[in-house]
């Protein structure tokens, strides 16, 4: 039924607001009378639990970051059979994000192209919302980023501001230092401005794991480089990956492709990259109890399963849900269970 949902509604709604109407839903099937029914529906066979990062994920596939980034919809993306939900990207200052529009579809590709730009309500909002959650149950991670008016050569405090107010009331902290719609961000993986960045970032999280998202644009031996640093400062893990700035192997419309302009391209073109990068962190650090969370267009629980088998902790996913609609956590977890 959702195919033809999108077929013929959805698709013709602009993307943002086909968002803001499915998180309205998801919201409605979190609530207290509707997410224990819900649940019935869609809770992962026990058989799927993946014990890491000192937490028991009910499954492997979790929702990626930019999917809540004000923590509204994690009752409901956990009703719904995700494993965990990675809220934000959170800044320290709330912003409204890039103008709109900023969010485009690539339907032919499975993909799309987005310049949100982390419009999100700030992390002090998102650690009242957490707060609120926490005896909820589900797993969460929260994501940090950059606010956008501060300079790339003060990054450091803004990122640990936003480190001491969410790390108490997560699973997990992910520094984002990979998306491309801040000006100066990805230029922070460079390791000589990553490692003190980590440091401090990880002072700040006290006991709650770390992790840092990088993008699939790292050249090959960046990505190794990272990785070693990763191992050596102690952190529990890297998410990979971002979205990407290429373009290559589009089926898409060129002339489409061209006007939605700048941003990072998701979804279905990203897997093959997503999967080598994984491949160079697991190689570089092959000690199981490092965490590598694995996304990057995932659409299916073959899909998952292949990053499973190539050392993935946990996989994420977020553009294909745009495109197979609600059950898509179910879908998953069953054709997980099944195998
Ligand atoms: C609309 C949109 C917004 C996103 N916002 C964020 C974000 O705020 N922070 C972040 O780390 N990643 C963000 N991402 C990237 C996703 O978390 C994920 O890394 C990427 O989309 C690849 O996974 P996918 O192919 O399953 O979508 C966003 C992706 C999309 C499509």
């Amino acid at each position: 039924m959702y195919p033809l949902l999108f077929r013929t509604v959805l698709s013709r709604l602009d993307p943002e607001t086909a968002h803001h109407l499915g998180m309205a839903v998801i919201r409605v099937l979190g609530s207290a009378p509707l997410a224990p029914i819900v649940r019935a529906v869609t809770r992962p066979d026990p058989s799927l639990a993946v014990e890491a990062l000192g937490v028991r994920f009910p499954s492997p596939f979790g929702v990626a970051a930019g999917f809540d980034k004000n923590a509204v919809g994690v009752r409901g993306l956990d009703a719904l059979g995700f494993g965990h939900v990675e809220i934000g990207t959170v800044t320290a200052i709330p912003q409204d994000g890039n103008p709109k529009p900023r969010l485009f579809r690539l339907v032919p590709d499975r993909a799309v192209i987005n310049r949100m730009g982390f419009n999100n309500r700030g992390a002090e909002a998102a650690a009242r919302r957490l707060a609120r959650l926490r005896r909820g149950g589900a797993v969460v991670g929260a994501n940090i980023g950059k606010s956008r008016v501060v300079d790339v050569d003060d990054a450091t405090a803004d990122y640990v501001a936003s480190a001491r107010m969410l790390a108490p009331l997560s699973d997990y902290l992910a520094v984002n230092v990979s998306s491309p719609n801040t000006p100066g961000l990805r230029g922070l993986q460079a390791v000589e401005t990553l490692r003190p960045l980590l440091e401090a970032v990880k002072a700040a999280a006290g006991s709650t794991p770390l992790l840092v998202k990088i993008a699939p644009d790292l050249p090959d031996d960046e990505v190794s480089a990272i990785t070693a640093m990763a191992v050596d400062l102690g952190l529990a893990g890297i998410i990979a990956t971002n979205t990407t700035i290429g373009r290559d192997g589009l089926a898409t419309d060129p002339a489409t492709v061209e006007a939605a302009g700048a941003g990072g391209l998701s979804g279905a073109p990203l897997k093959a990259r997503s999967l080598e990068v994984l491949r160079l962190i697991r190689a570089a650090a092959p000690d199981p109890g490092f965490c590598v969370i694995s996304v990057g267009g995932i659409e299916t629980a073959d899909d998952v399963r292949e990053r499973l088998d190539a050392g993935a902790t946990l996989t994420q996913g977020y553009t294909a849900f745009l495109y197979r609609g609600p059950f898509w956590a179910r879908q998953i977890n069953r054709g997980l269970a099944r195998r």
